[in-house]
């Protein structure tokens, strides 16, 4: 499980150490230094490169700073590009007496300074940390929007890319896109969720022994995978597994049932109930899933997936209301959003896209449109599971899960590729197959998101793929999670 902080939340566990004179900067700027030299080394050499270093007014330039002291001992070219007037005194004269160079960007102007440190081996992101307050300003902004417009550029984000919220992940104005990010004490939440985390990079973590809260976000690695993937014990049978009812399709839609099927069969649903239009059911069903009853009353089930490909088809939106209020656990999608009862239980899992979950917060009074909720992710998610009482997974390249209760995941296995039409039909197919095992929703949510991503990833191999394709790899995803082991 990787877990992750609020700025703040860092910030108050530095305080004990730091007032009891530990010096907790000289420890991250040796990390951010290391993670510069083992960079430098791969593409080359160490001795006689250049690094920029871009440096704001506070603690975040000064880590940059005593960075750079480091590199210039080591022989490396440090440049450091001061952003405003004000700069940590200390961390400034170490670098000068370490023989850095020093630009100021209020003399040199934003174009020089823009070339100047295009031409750098490495640049090193030092201007804005956890005591940001919104975005880049003035011009600093001006200097990384050229720098932007350049391109090609290697960054290294000290703690997070400036410009992006440590807590939320929400990007102010323009950010200079990392290939790494050296993050200090505890792994910031704005680094795990979108859009920051498209600015990261690859992660590295440097530890400073703080004693930290609970985490605001958590995300799943392969071990938590493993633990909690259901698997059939020897005396399982077919019904013990959980039985899962799909209310999908229709006549307009008859591939989103298939996809949504076809994704909880190769998630290990050993029975399914399928309750969609005749046509689907005479001949268009994949062979292993069984018509269920007309009613959903009338179906034995464990739990309910239902919405995708519901459209225009009064018999199919009845059965996904009957099932959202069963009290089983159900997971609604797509056609069934629109349906959702003011409020419903902790059961109830929901899976919107952006547009869709703007759609749901307008029809709760508070107009949305999919670019606010793009904007601000994980705000968005966590209004709309309070207003409804439901798990929400929120798609996308990073996919936020907030509980009723505000415990809030993220992962972004996947790839971009994942965006093709019926992707969605079949993470709901795989998630639907949890709820029937019985794992709790946002644990669920987490899971099938993870192993969606990573489905995709392997149907991909790096060129496009289908929906189908992502099903068909799923099970090959299990296999590798379960190797060695039973
Ligand atoms: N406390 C420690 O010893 C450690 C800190 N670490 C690093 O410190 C930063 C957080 O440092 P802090 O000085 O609190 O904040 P910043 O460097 O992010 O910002 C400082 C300063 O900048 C001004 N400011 C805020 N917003 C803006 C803006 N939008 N534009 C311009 N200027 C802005 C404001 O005056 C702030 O005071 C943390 O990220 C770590 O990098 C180390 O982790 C080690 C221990
Ligand atoms: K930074």
């Amino acid at each position: 499980m990787i877990s992750a902080y609020t700025g703040t939340a860092v910030q108050a566990a530095e305080k004990p150490l730091l007032e009891a004179g530990v010096d907790l900067m000289a420890r991250a700027a040796y990390g951010l230094a290391n993670a510069v030299l083992w960079r430098l080394r791969t593409s080359g050499r160490v001795y006689g490169s250049s690094v920029a270093l871009l440096i704001g007014p506070g603690n975040n330039g000064a880590d940059a700073l005593y960075a750079g002291e480091l590199l210039s001992r080591r022989g490396v070219r440090t440049t450091a590009v001061l952003g405003s007037e004000r700069v940590h005194g200390p961390a400034f004269a170490a670098f000068q007496a370490a023989g850095g160079t020093v630009v100021r960007l209020a003399e040199r102007g934003v174009r020089d300074s823009a070339s100047l440190v295009a031409q750098a081996d490495l640049v090193v992101d030092g201007l804005l940390g956890t005591g940001a307050r919104g975005g880049l300003r003035d011009a600093v902004a001006d200097l990384v929007a050229a720098l932007c417009e350049i391109g090609g550029l290697q960054v290294i984000a000290c703690d997070l890319p400036s410009g992006v919220n440590a807590d939320t992940g929400e990007v102010s104005g323009v950010v200079l896109s990392a290939i790494e990010t050296v993050t200090f004490g505890g792994i910031k939440a704005g680094l795990l969720l979108p859009p920051g985390e498209g600015f990261a990079g690859d992660i590295s973590y440097v530890d400073l022994d703080l004693s930290l809260p609970a985490a605001a976000l958590e995300r799943l690695d392969q071990d938590d995978l493993l633990r909690h993937w259901p698997r059939p014990g020897r005396s399982d049978h077919k019904y013990s597994r959980g039985v899962l009812g799909v209310v999908a399709g229709s006549t307009a839609y008859p591939g989103a049932a298939q996809l949504a099927l076809h994704g909880a069969l190769a998630a290990g649903t050993a029975m399914i109930r399928y309750l969609g239009p005749a046509t689907l059911r005479a001949g268009g069903l994949p062979p292993e899933v069984v018509p269920g009853a007309s009613t959903v009353a009338a179906n034995r089930v464990q739990a309910w997936l239902v919405g995708p490909g519901v459209s225009d088809d009064a018999e199919q939106e009845r059965r996904c209301l009957d099932a959202i209020n069963s009290g089983l656990p159900v997971l609604a999608d797509a056609g069934a959003l629109p349906l959702l009862p003011e409020r419903v239980g902790p059961q109830v899992v929901i899976t919107p896209h952006a547009g869709e979950l703007a759609a749901l917060l307008s029809r709760r009074g508070h107009p949305t449109v999919r670019a606010d909720v793009e904007r601000s992710a994980l705000e968005h998610a966590r209004l709309a599971a309070q207003l409804t009482g439901a798990t929400v997974l929120l798609k996308g390249a990073t996919i936020v899960v907030v509980s009723p209760q505000g415990e809030v995941h993220s992962q972004s296995e996947g790839t971009p590729w994942l965006a093709t039409a019926g992707s969605g039909d079949v993470l709901a197919g795989i998630l639907g197959a949890l709820l029937a095992a019985g794992v709790a929703p946002p644990l669920a949510a987490a899971m099938a998101a993870s192993v969606h991503g990573r489905a995709g990833v392997l149907a991909s191999g790096g060129g496009p793929m289908t929906a189908s394709g992502i099903a068909e790899a799923v099970p090959q995803v299990l296999r590798e999670l379960f190797e060695g082991i039973d």
